[in-house]
């Protein structure tokens, strides 16, 4: 596409970052757009040799097939950085922006390092104009800190544009979300030269995107809208795992309540799946992200609001665990348990803020031998999840008492109890019979996303307990609770 204004088209695409978002949003454009070549580049040579190997660095559906189709053709992956950002006129960032673990912010802000250093190395090589889209999560006015140190550094005859285009794909669904969005958002400069480098994005993506489900607006608003999607999508989870807690109590059953609720068109039935709590790499680095941002613009009860829905994430992942403790009488020192999936949803290999990582930490923290097994996840991926120093300052201890299992049956031989962690399809259709068989008796169950048969397992003879419903228990201590007033 030629761009009046800047005298330029727009042939090439280079995207720095080949991660989870970098190299399955390129590998898409390139399938798309045969008429463009993009390549993601990465500072991390492995990753780069996985993503030009059989074996990509990230399990998606559909992602290998697409890989395939147009890797060597239009779609390349390297690590010279410099090149890339030399020879296109577009660049995506889609580096990672983490919560900052150590100065200001601790806890809370995201480490903006990363983007910061892709900035730089775009204002250091570039030796003609550039449209600069910023597809990373980043605080509102990340996009104005990127313009300022290209502009700060920028070179005779050189103009940039930077542009905030949020990505909004779900993990496990990556290509299916990027084929078919439910809206891709450009924010970016009101100039004569802004719209036209929006323009030029919105061309891109309307080679498979629907001209209705492009939505442009100004840049600031772009990059909050992708916060206020990830909280609201995180404060829906926190608000059903509320509720669980309730029903719990009381008797009522979650997923009737989720069903009730959600057939009220105005509230919608998505996102109400009670669980152990959310996890991936961005619910609650993004939440916090915006306490940060609302303590810095001095809304205090506002900052209070979000930081609630990371505060009910927090307690129902340890009100699971201690459910596990307190059915197993109150000990599990020295007992065996077998957890069913490590990654933090179906359909990944991804671990990060996996409630399975908390849930063995708490395990562990109470002597449990624990026996994992996950479709996905590879054994060195769950050994450092679990040594780290975030979750133990006894790596070797923690190592003794963790064993990886190939398969779920050999997890459960000899278990006391079985804990479902991810809700991995193939954990509906196992041979429970034979899972009863090989376990300690009483056998537990505890089914951490609601996806198992319950009335089929306590048949087996399971003792099982899951997530706002009460199953094995009596519920006539219900009743005499609320009868003495205190519930
Ligand atoms: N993972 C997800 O599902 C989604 C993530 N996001 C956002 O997208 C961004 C990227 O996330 P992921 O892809 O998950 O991160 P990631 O950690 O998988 O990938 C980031 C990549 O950037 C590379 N990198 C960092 N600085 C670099 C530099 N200066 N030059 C070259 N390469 C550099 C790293 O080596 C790494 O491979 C984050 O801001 C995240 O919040 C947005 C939507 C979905
Ligand atoms: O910014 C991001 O990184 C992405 O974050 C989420 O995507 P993702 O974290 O990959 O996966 P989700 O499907 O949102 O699930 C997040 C967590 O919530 C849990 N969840 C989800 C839905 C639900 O009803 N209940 C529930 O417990 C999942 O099991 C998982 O642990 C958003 O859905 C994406 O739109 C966004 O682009």
């Amino acid at each position: 596409m030629y761009l009046r204004e800047w005298n330029m088209t727009v042939n090439k695409i280079c995207c720095i970052g080949a991660g989870y978002v970098g190299g399955p949003s390129c590998a898409v454009i390139a399938h798309k757009c045969p008429n463009l070549q993009v390549t993601v580049v990465d500072q991390s040579a492995e990753r780069i040799a996985q993503w030009n190997s059989d074996k990509l660095p990230i399990f998606e559906p559909q992602l290998d097939e697409v890989v395939k189709a147009c890797r060597g053709h239009n779609l390349f992956f390297s690590t010279d950085v410099e090149k890339g950002i030399r020879d296109a006129e577009l660049i995506f960032i889609c580096v990672n922006t983490p919560t900052k673990t150590f100065g200001w912010g601790k806890g809370r802000a995201a480490d903006l390092k990363y983007i910061e250093s892709a900035a730089r190395r775009i204002a250091e090589v570039a030796q003609n104009s550039k449209i600069v889209v910023e597809k990373s999560t980043v605080p509102v006015k990340a996009a104005e800190s990127i313009a300022n140190i290209l502009s700060a550094n920028v070179k005779p005859g050189v103009k940039y544009q930077v542009l905030s285009n949020p990505e909004f794909l779900a993990e496990g669904t990556a290509i299916a979300d990027l084929l078919n969005p439910d809206r891709v958002l450009i924010g970016g400069d009101q100039s004569i030269e802004g719209l036209e480098a929006m323009e030029a994005l919105c061309w891109v993506y309307r080679h498979w995107v629907p001209s209705g489900n492009i939505i442009t607006m100004n840049t600031w608003s772009s990059e909050l809208s992708k916060l206020a999607a990830n909280a609201f999508l995180a404060q829906r989870i926190s608000s059903i795992n509320a509720m669980s807690a309730i029903c719990e109590c009381t008797g009522a059953d979650v997923d009737e309540v989720a069903h009730a609720i959600g057939t009220d068109s105005r509230i919608g039935p998505k996102f109400l799946k009670a669980s152990v709590g959310f996890g991936g790499s961005c619910f609650q680095k993004d939440v916090l992200n915006m306490v940060y941002l609302c303590e810095c613009l001095n809304l205090p009860e506002v900052a209070a609001y979000w930081q609630q829905v990371i505060a009910i994430n927090d307690y129902q992942r340890m009100r699971f665990t201690k459910r596990i403790v307190e059915s197993l009488f109150n000990t599990v020192t020295n007992k065996r348990i077998a957890i069913l999936g490590f990654a933090f949803k179906k359909d990944t290999g991804d671990t990060r803020e996996s409630a399975a990582i908390y849930v063995s930490k708490y395990l562990l923290e109470e002597g449990a031998h624990i026996r994992i097994y996950d479709p996905k996840v590879p054994e060195d991926q769950i050994i450092n999840d679990l040594t780290c120093v975030e979750v133990t300052d006894q790596p070797e201890k923690v190592k003794q008492l963790v064993s990886i299992c190939p398969d779920p049956y050999l997890a459960a031989e000899g278990s006391h109890a079985l804990v479902i962690c991810t809700e991995w399809d193939e954990f509906q259709s196992l041979d429970y019979q034979r899972i009863y068989n090989k376990m300690l008796k009483p056998a537990f169950i505890f089914d951490g996303r609601l996806i198992l048969n319950h009335q089929k397992l306590m048949d087996l003879g399971f003792k099982v307990e899951t997530i706002g419903k009460r199953l094995s228990r009596d519920q006539t201590k219900v009743v005499r609770t609320f009868a003495n007033g205190t519930p």
